[in-house]
């Protein structure tokens, strides 16, 4: 941590060196640090500590710069977000988030790219979550697992919490101010799986069941680290594609024997989803998720641990 914090003291001008708030950039969402002003980037690259992004759609540098309107909000934001599906390690993944909290970062605003489980959220919904069903974490994969080298951190941490109430309505007086309309946000849990592949019907099913209205491969690791740090965390997902779930199987058999009985049927043919697809989405409402969290930092309040 130290070498880290020792580069970045050399490759950030002093004014920069302590960021307000963190943002981390889902697939297809860098472009939200485009309006940063006095921006500096500097590349995972020269980070001691930092792995590489090698998902198409995140670039691998941290931006420095001020973000919002007046004098604006100092910010440093990842372009390009870690994942444990890449092979890096759970540590490496939230690494960014605890150099982040040793430069005095106290509110983290992380996007994602998601899949609607809900079958009532529409592609291109930003969805404020309000709370994460992760099986990975209740399985044995949680980024807090082990020794903890920082007995000043919890050991037991309350997750009830997790998502900042204040933080959340930020963004609906955000969209209010911004006269976004009613639909184009909405409240949900977030799934985290581990991916790389997407969800089959049932596995959807089941995770709708269990009470989640969107699902990615992503987030939780880093927001159990921030919390752990004692930061506020907002999460925004995107919706960029539905999981198909259909409500019941239609089964080849059935489709076999009425073809054989000369019955005209409707094929079934299977969706897929597929990254392409999720990009593109990223880059249509890239601009909808920047306003609105710029407009986020304008709003929030200066005075207090926020
Ligand atoms: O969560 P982010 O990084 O936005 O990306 C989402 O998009 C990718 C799949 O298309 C997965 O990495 C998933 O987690
Ligand atoms: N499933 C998991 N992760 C995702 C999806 C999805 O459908 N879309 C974007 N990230």
């Amino acid at each position: 941590m130290d070498a880290t914090l020792q580069a970045l003291r050399g490759l950030v001008p002093r004014e920069l060196q302590n960021p307000r708030v963190g943002i981390i950039c889902g697939s297809g969402l860098s472009g939200l640090a485009a309006s940063l002003r006095q921006s500096v980037l500097v590349s995972y690259a020269e980070l001691p500590g930092f792995v590489q992004s090698t998902v198409p759609g995140h670039k691998s540098s941290l931006a420095f710069g001020l973000m919002g309107s007046g004098a604006g909000v100092p910010v440093v934001a990842m372009l390009g977000r870690f994942h444990p599906y890449e092979g890096h390690k759970l540590s490496s993944v939230v690494y960014p988030v605890r150099v982040m909290a040793k430069m005095g970062v106290k509110n983290i605003i992380i996007t994602n790219a998601a899949g609607a489980l809900n079958p009532e959220l529409t592609v291109g919904t930003i969805v404020v979550v309000h709370d994460h069903i992760a099986l990975p974490n209740l399985t044995g994969m949680n980024p807090l697992l082990g020794p903890q080298t920082d007995p000043s951190l919890p050991r037991f941490l309350p997750l009830s919490d997790a998502y900042s109430r204040l933080l959340r309505k930020l963004v609906f007086r955000a969209a209010h101010d911004l006269s976004i309309e009613r639909d184009a946000l909405a409240e949900g849990t977030y799934a985290w799986v581990s991916g790389p592949t997407y969800e089959t019907a049932a596995e959807g099913r089941f995770l709708r069941a269990a009470g989640a209205d969107v699902v990615g491969m992503s987030t939780v690791p880093e927001v159990l680290a921030a919390r752990e740090e004692g930061m506020n965390v907002l999460v925004l997902s995107l919706v960029t594609n539905a999981v198909v779930i259909p409500a019941s199987y239609q089964s080849v058999r059935d489709e076999f024997e009425a073809e054989i009985a000369g019955v005209s049927t409707k094929t079934v043919v299977e969706e897929v989803v597929s990254h392409e697809e999720v990009l593109a989405l990223g880059r249509l409402k890239g601009d909808l998720m920047k306003s609105l969290v710029e407009k986020v930092l304008d709003l929030l309040p200066s005075n207090t641990q926020q």
